[in-house]
């Protein structure tokens, strides 16, 4: 039987754990992610965030506890209406990238081509280059294309940032607030930058040894608390 709820959350964990043999990288975590919301997963190496974020894209099986998205229980098929785009790299390095997009159109019937042509001339990549030899940037950059041209309620992306310099970084978070559409869609990151996304985000949550050790509005965390989000996980940390 399909398990439903019906609610405004996009995603809700209740009391989710994840072991790896014998080594638990989530401990009994709790959240809802409201629709319509660009939240920040932050914390050190190591302490369960790309967990986090492959449990909600379906990619792994919680060992405990149950996951919702968009009202129904995640599960494998939660990659069709969820795009994840990984730490990796996640196309053919042989194919252009004229080649990718066309890959990605016939891979998902939800991917939108105009969108996706749009992206790529804002990021000033060329249909005919190859990605094998395209720049850290430039591939960062396609992977950005590839799942924001995805017309689904959840885009998730683990550390869409890293390895970038200051001013790709930049032009990335440009793109990314203007080519969600909010109405439609939730988007979940990871992220070292902290303090460059900070303007890009609604809520961050801040995850310690595999726990949720706050989880705010960046909102109440300048007005109410006074600080950036830096000195929030500052002090939460200590
Ligand atoms: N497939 C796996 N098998 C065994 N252990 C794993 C696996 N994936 C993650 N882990 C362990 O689970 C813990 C959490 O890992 P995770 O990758 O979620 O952390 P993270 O916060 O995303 O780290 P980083 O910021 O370094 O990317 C780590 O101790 C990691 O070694």
């Amino acid at each position: 039987m399909t398990q439903m709820i019906a609610d405004d959350s996009m995603v809700t964990f209740e009391n989710v754990g994840k072991k790896f043999q014998r080594k638990s990288a989530v401990k009994d975590v709790s959240f809802t992610i409201p629709k319509g919301e660009i939240i920040g997963i932050i914390g050190t190496n190591g302490s369960g965030k790309s967990t986090i974020l492959k449990l909600m894209a379906g990619l792994l099986k919680p060992t405990q506890g149950r996951i919702f998205v968009d009202g129904k229980a995640a599960q494998r098929l939660t990659t069709q209406y969820v795009a994840f785009l990984p730490e990796q790299d996640v196309y053919y390095s042989e194919h252009t990238i004229g080649q990718t997009l066309r890959f990605y159109s016939q891979m998902y019937s939800d991917f939108d081509l105009g969108k996706a042509l749009e992206l790529i001339e804002e990021f000033k990549l060329q249909l005919e280059q190859k990605v094998s030899v395209l720049s850290k940037g430039n591939r960062a950059r396609l992977k950005i294309v590839l799942a924001l041209s995805r017309d689904v309620p959840l885009i998730i992306m683990d550390e869409p940032l890293s390895g970038l310099d200051p001013l790709v970084r930049e032009s990335i978070i440009r793109s990314l607030i203007s080519s969600v559409d909010m109405e439609k869609q939730t988007v979940v990151l990871t992220t070292h930058e902290v303090n460059e996304v900070e303007p890009l985000l609604d809520r961050a949550m801040l995850i310690r040894n595999g726990e949720v050790l706050g989880y705010e509005s960046i909102e109440q965390i300048q007005s109410e608390r006074g600080i950036g989000l830096v000195d929030w996980m500052r002090t939460l940390l200590a």
